[in-house]
């Protein structure tokens, strides 16, 4: 045997793009010949037990060596091996029409980073780092010839007889100059661990030392010397493969840590993924204590295919919301050698999504009824999540209703329904609405929580950057229902309860106070309106109107309305007409006298609301001084 030939492919030039747009991530080489190497050994596994191998399986593992000198990395197995006849048919045809199609989908692609990382470019990957790659192999078919094939990079190659003498494949890879970094211990531990980490055949990287009990010595103290074992990379049985009956929490908990062993927290709990129908999904998501910044706890799901680490950029399979959680998502159907586009339009995606997302939210809901204490006590760490995934899934919402919980300025928690039920008549206005009043800083709002509470009514805390969305979520999905920040407004306007009170001003004195306020105040962003309040209100109050402070929180926390972002505060000065002040004030001796006390009644009301600050808070003590002096 021994024959030359070229590979047929229709695309000149192939390697020098490929070489060109996968050098950033070329180290995936080592993902498609170790994959390549399990499959074939998975392979010979399946037809042992078929009974159509009858020789010896014996051991299975896949070494991954160096050369330094020689400049090779080599990837041997013991699977199926090839005949010369195969090797035509599998390396010369499909992985080159493989790489083939690649080029055809790069060119239609606009972004090269849509497809570069996403490609399974299979074997042929090898040339990114190789400029010779060398295959020894035996078949395991009964009488089969040792096959050699060799190829330069270039379109030719040459098939001769090879040298194995076991059952399997060498895939020898001649390093190229400018990959020399491979040829490093620990560079190739590391990709190893990233893509192989729980591959399922164990995969051995030459030795390591370790240390083992050897005996005692002459005091009776037990004594250690070192051994070299065989390093093997991989847990080829990693938690999410075996059944949920099997494991115990201990064992998920092992697992986390595997996943990620500079993780200080433990997990709150996790969900077990199975699924084999309408597509294939195994995984293990675990829900963690989210912190403050959450952001950086995104992205933190790996995506297995077959146990194949693939990426952990899961934006598109995994629900936006859900990218706060942690864990491992295996599943063979999802498509990762297309673009993005495509993926987003998959249908299995879809299924995949809407499936995850359902798992969830069962999971928490039997939480919730099984152990509501401890629900409760987990909620702080998940409040953020389940906002997070009520705003941005529906479904997900539905079921969410049943245990999204809410807290009071006393620290009473609720479920929805409860607290609807709770204010329904307490906090009913007189058209008919049902006004939830919430803080989202209760020490600054003090005056305006306890004027509340002094009425009756309770006030929610809504505290964390999510909440100002989760307001006008909770408006829209209640049915007449409204929510105000509690110092939006005066609280007789907050609920109001009756028509206007009577203002005991005439029209000329109401028309003077507005004059003589916006005078003492004269700043252009506060309006001054006056008001029939009860005596028993502020002589003065301010507020920002609920509509416009929500819009800017919402631009704050990227809810994408940087008009409002951008628009100054404006405040509402309402002038309790009713008050007696309001009455002294206007009848004061004369204009100096009436803008100063004005202006004192103002000052109160910015001072309540943490508004008073430097040179202002200074001419307020002078004046009080003044005043009282
Ligand atoms: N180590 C090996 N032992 C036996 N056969 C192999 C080995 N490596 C590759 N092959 C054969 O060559 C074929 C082409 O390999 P290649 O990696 O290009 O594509 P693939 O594995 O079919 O798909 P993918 O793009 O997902 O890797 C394989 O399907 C297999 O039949």
């Amino acid at each position: 045997m021994n024959e030359k030939g070229n590979i047929s492919i229709h695309t000149e030039n192939i390697f020098p793009v490929i070489k060109k747009f996968l050098y950033s991530d070329n180290e995936i080489f080592l993902r498609e010949l170790v994959s390549n190497a399990v499959d074939a050994t998975q392979k010979l596994k399946r037809l042992a037990s078929l009974g159509q191998y009858k020789g010896e399986v014996g051991d299975v593992t896949i070494d991954v060596a160096f050369d330094e000198k020689a400049k090779t990395i080599t990837i041997s197995d013991q699977g199926i091996g090839m005949t010369a006849e195969e090797v035509k048919k599998y390396i010369n045809q499909i992985a080159f029409s493989g790489a083939t199609e690649f080029v055809e989908k790069f060119k239609e692609a606009k972004d090269a980073n849509e497809i570069i990382g996403r490609f399974g470019l299979g074997f042929y990957s090898a040339f990114m780092v190789a400029d010779k790659v060398e295959i020894q192999t035996l078949s395991y078919q009964e009488g089969a010839e040792p096959t050699r094939w060799v190829c330069d990079g270039s379109t030719s190659y040459e098939i001769t007889e090879g040298n194995r003498t076991t059952r399997g494949s060498d895939i020898i890879l001649h390093i190229n100059a400018d990959s020399e970094e491979f040829l490093d211990k620990g560079k190739l531990q590391e990709i190893l661990e990233k893509y192989g980490k729980f591959l399922p055949v164990p995969i051995r990287f030459g030795t390591r030392t370790t240390s083992e009990p050897d005996g005692e010595d002459k005091d009776g103290k037990p004594q250690y010397k070192s051994v070299e074992v065989d390093n093997i990379i991989n847990n080829t049985q990693p938690a999410w493969t075996k059944a949920p009956s099997e494991l115990k929490d201990e064992d998920y908990l092992a697992f986390y840590r595997e996943l990620y062993p500079y993780s200080l927290d433990e997990p709150l709990f996790w969900i077990h993924l199975n699924v084999d129908y309408p597509f294939n999904l195994t995984g293990i998501l675990y829900f963690p204590k989210l912190k403050e910044n959450f952001e950086i706890q995104k992205n933190k799901i790996k995506l297995y295919s077959r146990q194949v680490f693939i990426t952990d950029e899961v934006k598109d399979i995994v629900p936006e919301f859900l990218m706060l959680l942690h864990g491992v998502i295996d599943s063979p159907d999802i498509p990762l050698n297309v673009s993005r586009s495509f993926l987003q339009a998959d249908s299995n995606v879809k299924k995949i999504n809407a499936h995850i997302t359902k798992k969830v939210a069962d999971k928490l809901a039997e939480l919730f009824k099984a152990d509501r204490k401890g629900f409760e006590e987990k909620w702080p760490d998940i409040a953020l999540f389940v906002k997070y995934g009520m705003l941005s899934d529906d479904k997900f919402a539905d079921k969410a209703n049943e245990f999204c919980l809410v807290k009071n300025t006393d620290n009473e928690i609720y479920t929805l329904k409860e607290y609807a039920e709770k204010v329904k008549d307490i906090q009913l206005d007189k058209d008919g609405n049902v006004v939830y009043l919430y803080t989202n800083n209760a020490a600054q709002q003090d005056g305006y929580i306890t004027t509340a509470k002094d009425s009756g009514y309770d006030v929610l805390v809504m505290d964390s950057p999510i909440d100002s969305h989760f307001v006008a979520y909770i408006e829209q999905k209640a049915e007449k229902t409204q929510l105000k920040r509690v110092d939006a407004d005066v609280i007789d306007k907050l609920i109001q309860k009756e028509d206007a009170k009577t203002l005991q001003l005439t029209e000329e004195e109401s028309k003077n106070a507005v004059e003589l306020f916006e005078k003492a105040i004269s700043r252009d962003n506060m309006k001054v309106h006056v008001e029939a309040l009860s005596e028993s209100e502020l002589p003065v109050t301010v507020t920002i109107d609920e509509f416009m402070r929500r819009m800017k929180d919402m631009a704050q926390t990227g809810g994408g309305m940087s008009f409002y972002g951008s628009m100054p505060d404006n405040y509402k000065v309402t002038v309790n007409g009713n008050h007696p002040l309001i009455k002294r004030i206007l009848s004061g001796e004369d204009d100096e006298e009436r803008q100063q006390l004005a202006k004192q009644a103002f000052d109160l009301a910015l001072l309540s609301r943490g508004l008073l600050t430097g040179n202002e808070l200074t001419n307020f003590v002078k004046r009080s001084v003044n005043l009282i002096g």
